[in-house]
Parts: C-alpha cells; sequence; structure tokens
C-alpha cells in the first residue's frame, strides 16, 4: 500500500496513510491531555467560573484533571484556566492531591472554547505524540473510557471520539428562525445514526496541531475541526457518566453520581 510521511511537531509521530489513517503509534507513544476550563458556565447561573465550583465539596476541575491522570498513559495535563485566572489555578491544583506520575501545566485561556484548546496546544512540549482534549466540564468521565480512546488512537486513527446513542428524537429547524419565537422543523434525521459525542476525544498531535490552524468560523468540537481537514475520525463506546455539566440539574446528577461511587466503593 503506497503512503505520504507527514512528519508530527515532535518529530516522532506516525506516517500518515493514504486514507487518512495513520500507521500505529504503539504502546510507547506519550499521551497528553488539554483541558479546557476557561469558560464562565453561563447556562449554570450566576457564581465562579464553571470549572471552580464545587461537585461534592471538591472543584470541578480537579474532578476532571484526576479523571485524566487516573490513566496510566496520560504523564501531562495541560489546563487551560480562566484568562485572569491562571494563578488561583495553579493554587488550587497544589493544594489537591494529584498523582505523582503526572505532570501539569497551567496556561491562560481565551474568548472561546476553540480559542483555549489551541492556546494549550501551543504551550504542549514536544514528545507527546497523542493528545486528549478534555472539557473540565465533564468531570466524572471514567478511566475505562479515557482508556478506550487512546488505545483506538494508538492503533493508528487520527481523531477518535467517545458517543452515546440519542434518547430523544432530533429536529432540524430552519436556520433562518434560529432562536426565534416560534421554529419551523426542515428535517427529522434517522436517530439511529445520530450519535451524541462526549470528551476526552483523542487525536495524533499533528492532525489536532493542524486542524487548529487551519479552520476558522465556529466549531463545537475539536473532532469536527479534524472532519473539516478531510481526516477520519472514528467513534467508540462512551459513558452515561461522561455527561456534560451544564445547566443546574446536572450538578444535582453529578453529586448524584459521586454518592453512588462512594457506596460502590465502600466510603
Ligand atoms: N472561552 C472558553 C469557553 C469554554 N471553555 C471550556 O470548554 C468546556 C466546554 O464548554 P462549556 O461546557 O460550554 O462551558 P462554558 O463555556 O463555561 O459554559 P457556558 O456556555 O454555559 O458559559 C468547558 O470546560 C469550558 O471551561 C474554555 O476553556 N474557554
Ligand atoms: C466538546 C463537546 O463537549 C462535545 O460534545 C461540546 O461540543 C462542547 O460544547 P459547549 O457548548 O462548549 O459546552
Amino acid at each position: 500500500m503506497s503512503d505520504t510521511s507527514r512528519p508530527s511537531p515532535s518529530g516522532t509521530g506516525p506516517r500518515a496513510l493514504a486514507d487518512g489513517r495513520t500507521q500505529p503509534l504503539g504502546s510507547g507513544a506519550r499521551t497528553a491531555a488539554v483541558i479546557p476550563a476557561a469558560g464562565r458556565g453561563v447556562r449554570l447561573g450566576p457564581g465562579a467560573p464553571k470549572a471552580l465550583r464545587a461537585l461534592n465539596g471538591t472543584p470541578m476541575l480537579v474532578h476532571a484533571v484526576r479523571a485524566m491522570a487516573a490513566s496510566r498513559a496520560v504523564s501531562l495535563v495541560v489546563v487551560v484556566a480562566p484568562p485572569d485566572g491562571a494563578a488561583e489555578v495553579k493554587s488550587l491544583l497544589d493544594a489537591h492531591a494529584l498523582p505523582e506520575r503526572t505532570d501539569f501545566l497551567v496556561v491562560p485561556g481565551g474568548q472561546s472554547r476553540q480559542e483555549s484548546v489551541k492556546l494549550g496546544l501551543d504551550a504542549l512540549p514536544p514528545g507527546y505524540d497523542i493528545v486528549l482534549v478534555h472539557d473540565a466540564a465533564r468531570p466524572l468521565v471514567p478511566v475505562d473510557t479515557v482508556d478506550l480512546v487512546i488505545e483506538t488512537v494508538r492503533g493508528g486513527a487520527p481523531a477518535v471520539v467517545p458517543a452515546v446513542p440519542l434518547a430523544d428524537t432530533v429536529k432540524e429547524v430552519d436556520p433562518a428562525e434560529v432562536a426565534g419565537a416560534a421554529e419551523t422543523v426542515v428535517a427529522t434525521p434517522v436517530r439511529a445514526r445520530l450519535r451524541a459525542v462526549q470528551t476526552p476525544q483523542g487525536f495524533e498531535r499533528g492532525a489536532l496541531v493542524r486542524a487548529h490552524e487551519t479552520v476558522t468560523g465556529e466549531v463545537t468540537d475539536d473532532a469536527g475541526m479534524v472532519e473539516q481537514v478531510g481526516l477520519p475520525v472514528v467513534v467508540v463506546p462512551g459513558h452515561e457518566e461522561a455527561f456534560k455539566v451544564t445547566r443546574p440539574l446536572d450538578l444535582v446528577l453529578a453529586e448524584a453520581v459521586l454518592a453512588r461511587r462512594r457506596l460502590n466503593d465502600g466510603f
């Protein structure tokens, strides 16, 4: 099979195959996680920036950092803090127990999620061939999901998203009427073919960097940017506990999940 080589920013990355997949990176590939945590959390209501709000007494961001560091494959976590809050976030992480095998970096974020992820990527040192991007707002993702995403990138996928089927039927509405007093349905996509995608999304580093350097315009996730540069995105099973804390009711659900985990763990 013919293939073309494409250097990764670390200089140690994989070769891109003609179909956009990459040759397997192998188990030696080092993995870093970028956690965008610079959002305000407007939909959660008034209060501190969302990532700093507590879930059972511990800031959501600390839960999210621990969720990434729980994977033995993740050796660096880059936290993208609110633009004026990097020092506060650094102190917060210093004050909470985190695995010793994992290094941490904190950088200030930007005005959009996309900009914050790019700032995190820019801060990544060389030597990491796989990059996870994980919302601070998904604090409870289980380690098995994180590991599955990493394994799939190691196996040669340039981009991987964990996803779950939808419970609701989804309607597309007339774009001219979006957020108006009334909206008209223009289509009903076949639900069985739709997936709700979660994070961490995993990437071969070169693919993600290229996407962030070339794609402009509104995007709501990083895999969508990789799609736009023409690379395949592989879907793996997500997890119901990887839901995004977006509205006040999600906080109630997150605390219930933590309570159930404590019961199951017997403390
Ligand atoms: N300028 C921004 C906006 C968002 N995020 C991060 O992107 C993730 C997903 O965003 P979302 O859940 O929408 O968070 P917020 O933007 O804080 O929420 P809202 O839209 O309700 O304000 C969050 O971890 C958030 O902190 C970020 O790093 N920088
Ligand atoms: C990246 C994401 O979590 C995938 O579902 C989602 O698109 C983030 O959206 P948000 O509006 O920035 O929370």
